[in-house]
């Protein structure tokens, strides 16, 4: 008898499954709207034993233009629905232009790489907490940048909309890192808390390798940068952010604000939790603003505060989650706003007791690490088994994440 005919796709993903090493472009575009990161990864094995080798990595920047684009329906609770659909295939295929520009770069050519893995653009993330409507009793979150279209542009079989089966089996669709953390980064030598200071703060907790898996979990823990991206953006157009934090370095902290702004229930609920800037956005910014009558506070001690705040969220989940003993004095920062000095100075002061390195000190650099992340769940999806972690609340659902999308 003859085999089944196999679709070569399928045929395709097989084999792969049945390598010691797979070649995965990750891709990422995250709250910041800086750019799509780029990750050509080589993960050798699956599971605790996988072994990464971050061939190239880039960010590709958005102009204007797609920033534009992006923001016409970004955390938005009404959009044109129209504008919707046609973004959706619209940033896939600006995400495979992307990578195909990637592989010209770096002289690979796209038949020399194994899959694709593409987050999408978060633009609408709904866990419960934060919606609150009764009529749907269940949390959501929103990506676009369709994979069919990432697939089709550069002909590579590509996953895509990792979130919705944690979603599925009960999570809140993020943070996804923890999987990715306790495969890669997990140390026999001590426990670590990773802490990625990006558009939201989030950091995973990672037990000694070897030691208790159920104690891993990942939690947001409220804004990183995209409060202060937001107000430089009103005050100073021309700038992206405030490089270096030296306008910030130049401010003193509004203890009125600060207090306006840490009234939210947000900052009291138990972990783990998930935000986005649906709810850290210019309106609560504003609202925080007119109860401490800060509304002319100079920009320079908005972004003061603004920094105080992050780094409070950050202080306040490490404290809840570690109130009946010491939290790991290892503390490795990735993410955008490990970059900025006024918000390392601010973690410093909140965590006193915190050594902080980068997570490039362990061979995984900061600006990669979520792009390399989503690499790592389709190599998981491919050749991996559904992966639990954590425990009660803290438990990650087993699943196995991504939607398969072939290029033809
Ligand atoms: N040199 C720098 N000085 C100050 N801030 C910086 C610097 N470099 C990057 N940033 C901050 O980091 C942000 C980009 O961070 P990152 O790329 O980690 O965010 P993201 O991945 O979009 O966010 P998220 O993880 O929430 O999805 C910038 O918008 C800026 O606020
Ligand atoms: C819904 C969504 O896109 N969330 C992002 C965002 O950016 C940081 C934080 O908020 C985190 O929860 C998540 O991304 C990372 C990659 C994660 O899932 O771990």
């Amino acid at each position: 008898m003859h085999p089944l005919p196999l679709n070569p796709y399928l045929a395709r993903l097989c084999h792969l499954a049945s390598q010691p090493s797979r070649r995965i472009i990750g891709l990422m575009s995250g709250t910041s709207l800086d750019g799509l990161d780029v990750a050509l990864c080589r993960l050798e094995g699956h599971g605790p034993g996988t072994r990464l080798t971050l061939e190239h990595f880039a960010t590709v920047p958005y102009d204007a233009d797609t920033r534009d684009r992006i923001r016409t329906v970004f955390a938005r609770e009404q959009v044109s629905l129209e504008y919707l659909t046609l973004l959706n295939p619209w940033l896939g295929q600006l995400h495979a232009a992307a990578v195909l520009r990637c592989l010209r770069e770096w002289q690979v050519s796209p038949a020399e790489v194994d899959l694709v893995a593409s987050h999408g653009q978060t633009v609408y993330h709904a866990p419960q907490h934060q919606h609150q409507r009764p009529d749907f009793p269940h949390n959501a979150t929103l990506q676009l940048g369709d994979g069919d279209h990432v697939a089709v542009g550069t002909g590579i079989i590509t996953f895509s909309d990792f979130r919705q089966k944690h979603v599925a089996a009960g999570g809140e669709g993020a943070p996804l890192a923890a999987y990715g953390d306790f495969l890669l980064l997990s140390s026999p030598a001590e426990e670590r808390l990773l802490l990625n200071l990006g558009g939201i703060a989030n950091f995973t907790y990672l037990p000694r390798a070897g030691g208790d898996a159920s104690t891993a979990f990942s939690t947001d823990t409220g804004p990183g940068n995209t409060l202060l991206d937001s107000i430089i953006r009103t005050h100073r157009p021309e700038l992206q952010y405030d490089e270096d934090g030296r306008l910030a370095l130049a401010g003193r902290l509004h203890p009125g604000l600060l207090a306006a702004l840490l009234d939210h229930p947000f900052f009291a609920a138990p972990l783990p939790k998930t935000t986005g800037p649906e709810l850290f956005g210019a309106a609560y910014l504003a609202a925080a603003r007119q109860r401490s009558n800060t509304t002319e506070l100079a920009l320079e001690d908005t972004l003061a505060t603004l920094a105080e705040l992050s780094a409070v969220g950050v202080a306040r989940a490490v404290q809840a989650a570690f109130a009946a003993r010491p939290a790991p004095a290892a503390v490795y920062l990735s993410g955008g706003g490990a970059h900025n000095p006024a918000l390392r100075a601010a973690l410093a002061r909140h965590l006193p007791l915190a050594h902080f390195a980068a997570t490039d000190e362990l061979g995984v650099p900061g600006d990669a690490k979520e792009a390399i992340l989503f690499a790592v769940l389709a190599n998981e999806a491919v050749a991996g088994q559904p992966l639990s972690i954590g425990a009660g609340r803290q438990r990650v659902p087993a699943v196995s994440m991504g939607k398969i999308s072939f290029p033809g």
